[in-house]
């Protein structure tokens, strides 16, 4: 079975494209000495990760994945949130590095035609940096934080936004991810959505939420990407 033609691939950024649990764990951990509150090791972190910083840092108060309605005040979270972006903006880059093979493969699918958009759940205030240290801020035509939108993947708006913005019908655009998040809000979305398993998805694997395909490396999704999608 031949796939439709696509246009626009619509990436995530944590876990898919960068690998910066190093510098979230570290920001958290710098967080929670700065409260006075025990930290925790980088693969308990990794699990917190998806949901954006505000959810990142409520997980790590709690010390679980699951936080309950009340159990934190809007003024604590508040108060710990500001201290976060204070420790992100310290060390963000500093140990966050491309996983394998993305630069090249970004390059290789803008000059095979695609339009390439950028949904991640980090705010928006610590996404220009990034792309910039990379050498990645030409190659994004759009690019959706975390805050850009009143909701966050796995809400299907933010991907509904920028195929609005690029009059791009959503039959023909691609959600790729690493996590639920990304699946989910490309599955609402009426997307094709791609899964990368080197991600953070709460320690499940991605194959599990039934993407269109799903690859292990960077290099296999942008090859099936070209034979199939163009
Ligand atoms: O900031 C997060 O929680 C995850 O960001 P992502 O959407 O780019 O994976
Ligand atoms: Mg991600």
């Amino acid at each position: 079975m031949t796939a439709v033609k696509k246009e626009l691939l619509i990436f995530d950024l944590d876990g898919t494209l960068i690998d910066s649990v190093p510098d979230l764990a570290q920001a958290t951990n710098n967080m929670l000495t700065t409260l006075g509150k025990s930290t925790y090791p980088i693969e308990t972190i990794r699990n917190w990760v998806g949901n954006g910083s505000r959810m990142l840092v409520e997980r790590a108060l709690v010390g679980s994945v699951e936080v309950a309605e009340g159990q934190l005040s809007k003024e604590e979270a508040d108060h710990a949130e500001k201290v976060f972006f204070d420790a992100y903006a310290k060390v963000s880059g500093d140990n966050t590095v491309a996983y394998p093979n993305v630069s090249e493969g970004l390059k290789k699918l803008k000059q095979a035609g695609f339009t390439l958009a950028l949904v991640t759940n980090k705010p928006s205030q610590f996404v220009p940096k990034i792309l910039e240290s990379f050498g990645w801020s030409e190659l994004f035509t759009e690019v959706l934080g975390g805050d850009s939108l009143p909701t966050k993947k796995p809400d299907p708006e933010p991907l509904r936004h920028v195929c609005r913005t690029l009059q791009t019908a959503p039959e023909h655009a691609v959600m790729i991810g690493d996590s639920k998040n990304d699946i989910f809000a490309g599955q609402n979305a009426n997307i094709d959505t791609l899964g990368l398993s080197y991600g953070y998805n709460y320690g499940q694997d991605i194959r599990e939420l039934k993407p269109t395909a799903a690859f292990d490396d960077f290099q296999g999704l942008v090859d099936w990407v070209i034979t199939e999608y163009t």
